[in-house]
């Protein structure tokens, strides 16, 4: 038995999912076995995650012909070749086009484990089991799926919705500390993008957040899927608003790339890259220092980090920066900033300015 999740619906017409948040939904498996149609499943994860928990979803798939496929563990196994291994798996099992795949993990997997399902026969089912707090508040929703190229990251993928996602938060009980970090960076930039008042909450709450406890944690990850939600239902394909969700992204990914993903993770890329858009914003007149002293007081108080890695090159960062998906007519698009609650898609970017950030942020 587990006690009533907070429920969270995407809403999408007939392509509608709820996303289910609380502790013991792994092996809830009456209300997650609905979601799969056919007789076949996938379940996609890797090799840290799978001997965690991967005994917990097999319970709930008995009856069922089904098989795992494991990745190795990291961003750099977020590869085409991977997905081809995993379409591999599917052709083995016999998968139909009722077949589910179903991916149990962090962001990674999930991204992988969705685009696999998308390509599968041209489109099959599959839910999301988030194991990490960053796949928990964003990645497991809103259908983004897609793998890196040695280009830049996520530059190949579909939208593909899930059928539903369980956030088991009991699973946040074995996450490492830095990961766990990473994670808060998402629920802050949420809030950042479009709720000033989820960010004073998350001032009030950072040390209850670092500590992990239950309640606050539980509230944060439902308010920021909520936010992350009311988005993707307004704008599931990105034509406008979606794009917000990218504040920092820019910056971020072209940090995790310049480091091999050896030296920054998704959510610290991300957290440097918000405070990157919050200078270049002020510097372009848009925001005030205020804000952005505010925004790094935040990221700090929840331990991750605001400053550019030593040795990163600038001219490197902006070479990856043009091979960005929000740019148009070879200029750059980049989510910039109002202040607390407040993005915007701004095109046209001057590219020296955003040179003078990041030189100014080199250490
Ligand atoms: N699709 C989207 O909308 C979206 C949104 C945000 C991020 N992303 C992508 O998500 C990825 C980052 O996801 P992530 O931060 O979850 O990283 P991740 O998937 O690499 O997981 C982080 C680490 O935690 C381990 N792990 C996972 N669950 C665990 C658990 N319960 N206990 C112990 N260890 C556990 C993993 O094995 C891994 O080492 C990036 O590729 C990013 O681009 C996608
Ligand atoms: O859901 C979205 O939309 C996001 O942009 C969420 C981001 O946090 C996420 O990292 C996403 O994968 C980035 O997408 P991309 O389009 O920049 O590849
Ligand atoms: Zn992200």
């Amino acid at each position: 038995m587990t006690s009533t999740p907070r429920t969270i619906d995407v809403a999408l017409g007939d392509r509608s999912y709820p996303v289910w948040i609380g502790p013991g939904l792994l092996n809830d498996h009456a209300r997650w076995r609905a979601a799969l149609r056919g007789r076949h499943a996938l379940v996609i994860s890797n090799t840290t995650v799978a001997p965690l928990y991967l005994d917990r979803v097999a319970e709930g798939l008995d009856g069922l012909t089904w098989s795992s496929f494991l990745i190795d563990d990291g961003e750099a196994h977020k590869t085409f070749a991977n997905v081809g291994l995993a379409l591999d798996a599917l052709a083995q099992l016999g998968a139909t086009r009722d077949a589910c795949v179903v991916a149990l993990g962090g962001g990674v997997v999930g991204d992988l484990a969705g685009f696999s399902a998308a390509c599968w026969m041209r489109g099959i089912d599959f839910i999301q089991m988030p194991t990490t707090l960053l796949s928990m508040v964003d990645s497991s929703v809103g259908g983004k799926t897609g793998v890196n190229l040695p280009a830049g990251k996520n530059l190949v993928g579909a939208f593909h919705q899930p059928r539903a996602v369980i956030a088991d938060t009991d699973t946040l009980a074995t996450l490492p500390e830095r990961e766990y970090r990473a994670g808060l960076a998402e629920v802050v930039k949420g809030a950042a993008i479009g709720d000033p008042a989820f960010f004073a909450w998350l001032e009030a709450h950072a040390a209850a957040l670092n500590a992990r406890q239950t309640g606050p944690l539980i509230e944060a990850i439902a308010r920021k899927v909520q936010y992350k939600a009311g988005v993707v239902a307004r704008d599931e394909t990105e034509q406008g608003e979606r794009a917000l969700l990218n504040l920092g992204h820019t910056f971020g990914h072209a940090l995790e790339t310049a480091g091999k993903y050896k030296v920054l993770l998704h959510g610290e890329g991300v957290a440097v890259g918000m405070l990157l858009a919050a200078q270049l914003s002020e510097r372009l007149g848009m925001s005030e220092a205020a804000d952005t002293a505010r925004l790094h007081r935040l990221l700090d108080a929840v331990g991750l980090p605001t400053a550019i890695p030593a040795g990163m090159d600038p001219a490197q960062l902006l070479a990856l920066m043009r091979l960005d998906k929000k740019n148009l007519a070879g200029t750059l698009r980049l989510i910039l900033w109002r202040g607390i609650g407040r993005a915007e898609i701004v095109g046209g970017v001057d590219e020296a300015q955003v040179m003078a950030v990041l030189e100014a942020a080199v250490r």
